[in-house]
């Protein structure tokens, strides 16, 4: 990460609302360029629903996210809770194809793993060559080359999430969402998506927004954590600030292995 960081999303004050519970509370949240910002946070907390928010595939109830710096030649796309449909709206196209949701039980489409990569690239205008020969090289890389003309349902859990991971290298986003990425992963698996994502940010520039329930995975990722409990922002800090001087007691203890109530 370099020296001076400028933030690439910037939420501020969000809310969110299922029924008659508030599922999201007062979020502010800052994800810097170049960095990975891990989401950490208890069951039910509000992790998924903050993504999907952050991601523009569900509306908010209230406040704000400005995206700066996303949009080649645009420099600050702002979205607020008066859009019902962010996944629907146009304005907000550019933007959603320079971002990717990987969710731990990834949208698979009925053809081969192949097309499944190939899909993303081709929406965006690249030839079917090219679509092809970069997705092979990421199916090569996530280590299911030799499933590239299977059907993509018969993927076993981790498979799928390797293909996840394989849709983000070949693409490139300029920002990449991970929703508990290694939770069907073997140990040999998460360190290769955890190797892949350093690589992804170091070499590729990518900047990550990471939601787990894992510290130790948390640890060996973040640039920033955030903890998220019960719909709030508890705290957010650099990683080595939040393992070992964290401010909330609330931290303290989830970072402890403790109950918290
Ligand atoms: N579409 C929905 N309709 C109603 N309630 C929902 C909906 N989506 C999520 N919720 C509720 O909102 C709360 C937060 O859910 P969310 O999936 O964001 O939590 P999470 O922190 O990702 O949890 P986990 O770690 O268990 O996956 C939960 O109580 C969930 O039941």
């Amino acid at each position: 990460m370099s020296a001076i960081s400028t933030d690439l999303v910037t939420a501020r004050g969000l809310r969110k609302r299922f029924g008659a519970r508030e599922v999201l509370q007062d979020i502010d949240l800052s994800v810097s360029a170049g960095s990975i910002t891990v989401i950490l946070g208890t069951n039910g907390a509000g992790k998924t629903t903050l993504l999907r928010i952050l991601g523009l595939l569900e509306p908010a109830d209230e406040g704000t996210v400005a995206y700066d710096g996303i949009v080649p030649g645009v420099s600050t796309v702002t979205y607020d809770a008066s859009t019902r449909n962010p996944t629907q709206d146009p304005h907000y196209l550019p933007l959603r194809r320079r971002m990717l949701l990987a969710f731990q039980h990834p949208a698979i489409f009925s053809s081969s793993v192949l097309s499944n990569v190939m899909y993303g690239l081709q929406l965006r205008g690249v030839s079917r060559a090219e679509a092809e020969e970069r997705s092979m090289a990421a199916l090569r890389e996530v280590g299911i080359a030799e499933r590239a003309r299977q059907h993509a349902s018969s993927l076993s859990g981790g498979e799928a999430a390797r293909l996840s991971v394989a849709r983000a290298l070949a693409l490139q986003p300029r920002l990449l969402f991970l929703d508990e990425p290694s939770a069907s992963l073997d140990p040999y698996g998460t360190k290769l998506l955890e190797d892949l994502l350093l690589h992804m940010r170091d070499d590729l520039g990518m900047t990550a927004v990471v939601v787990t329930q894992d510290i130790f995975e948390a640890r060996r990722v973040a640039d920033q954590v955030a903890f998220l409990h019960e719909g709030r922002i508890i705290e957010q800090a650099p990683r080595d600030d939040f393992f070992t001087h964290p401010r909330d007691d609330r931290t303290r203890r989830f970072v402890a292995g403790e109950l918290l109530v």
